[in-house]
């Protein structure tokens, strides 16, 4: 099956003033109708702006946004932002709090009726039940605001934004006012949502995690740019540069100097099949992922445990190098090494990476 282009952003460039960096650079990428996109990176990076940018709240000095096969802005074309099919979820919720849970919901379809929309009130009606049940609220269309706990105001919000059934949703780092608890099962149910409704969506979080567990794709952002595009899988097994590496999986950097066919670290060498750039490189550092750490007790272990925080599934250990570095693994829970303990490491070498100096 041919899935077609809900958004495409061509080159896209923001910059607010003359004396500082864009905040959006030259940006390029596009996603199919149904998927869900995460804009990942760390604050200031342009996510939001990015955001703004497709919304139409800012519009780009270079490029071209396409939503649909509509060319919203760029190329001498302007759509303002209530004219895009889409619907926005933003972090304080923006609920109106002399509303009802029905009546914000009904809230833009009815102000589309003013505007002259196709809708009677009768289907306004029905699409406003129909996303409050989407969103699991049923039976609770007449509370207000102040009567519903963060998670159940969201729920509202995005009801709010599917009830006109837009094309794309924009989701502004929605679940960062909520408890962590709420903001696990919620996330999985904004996915399970969006699939269900078919509707296609733009995540904007500075959560690697939260990123990786529901979008279907990911694009990390730095200093305005594309760092990487690509599924949560290829993101986190093979990032593309450092930055994506250290940032979205956390993972150990060790600096390392090739010696013959290995790399040689302050906790041992590694061999293994490198690629073209890495074989000629002479400095590097190596990517360790904090899962993929073997942690053997030795007397004359290279690093000492300095800490041990449970996690639930595992414990991560902080590991202190002889040179002070520290790194961190994470083991399974059942069997705990004590803090102190002098460890050896080992490393499955297919789970290195390297990424040659001034990469
Ligand atoms: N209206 C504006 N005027 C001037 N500069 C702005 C404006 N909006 C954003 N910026 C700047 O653009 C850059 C990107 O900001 P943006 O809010 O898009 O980043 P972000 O990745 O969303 O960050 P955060 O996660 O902290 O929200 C920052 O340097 C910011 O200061």
């Amino acid at each position: 099956m041919v899935q077609s282009v809900i958004l495409r952003l061509e080159g896209i460039t923001r910059q607010f003033s003359r004396s500082s960096a864009p905040a959006v650079n030259n940006l390029t990428l596009q996603l199919n109708q149904g998927d869900l996109l995460g804009l990942l990176g760390p604050s200031g990076c342009g996510k939001t702006t990015l955001l703004r940018l497709i919304a139409g709240f800012e519009s780009p000095q270079a490029g071209m946004v396409t939503m649909a096969d509509r060319t919203v802005a760029g190329a001498g074309h302007w759509v303002l932002p209530e004219d895009r099919d889409m619907g926005m979820v933003f972090q304080d919720y923006a609920l109106f709090p002399h509303l009802t849970v029905a009546k914000n919901v009904a809230f833009g379809l009815e102000k589309r009726q003013h505007q002259g929309s196709r809708h009677t009130t009768k289907q306004v009606k029905h699409l406003t039940q129909e996303a409050i049940a989407q969103v699991g609220l049923t039976g609770l269309e007449n509370r207000y605001p102040h009567e519903l706990s963060g998670g159940q105001q969201q729920r509202v919000a995005l009801a709010r934004a599917l009830a006109p059934q837009p094309d794309l949703i924009l989701l502004d780092e929605p679940l960062s006012n909520l408890d962590s608890h709420i903001r696990l099962r919620l996330r999985q149910e904004v996915r399970e949502i969006l699939k269900a409704t078919g509707t296609s969506g733009v995540l904007v979080t500075h959560d690697q995690e939260e990123a990786l567990s529901i979008a279907d794709w990911v694009a990390v952002m730095r200093n305005g740019h594309l760092e990487q595009f690509g599924t949560p899988e290829t993101i986190y097994q093979t990032p593309a540069t450092r930055f994506v590496a250290e940032f979205v999986t956390q993972a150990n950097m060790l600096p390392a100097t090739r010696k013959g066919d290995v790399w040689e670290t302050e906790i041992g060498c590694f061999g293994g099949k490198w690629q073209e750039a890495e074989e000629n490189a002479r400095i590097a550092d190596l990517m360790i992922r904090q899962e993929d750490l073997l942690l053997e007790p030795s007397e004359a272990g290279a690093l000492v445990i300095r800490d041990r925080q449970f996690l639930g599934r595992e414990h991560r250990y902080s590991l202190v190098c002889l040179s002070g570095r520290e790194l961190y693994a994470r083991l399974p829970a059942d069997k705990a090494i004590p803090i102190g303990t002098r460890v050896n490491v080992q490393v499955t070498t297919s789970a290195l990476q390297v990424f040659p100096s001034g990469y």
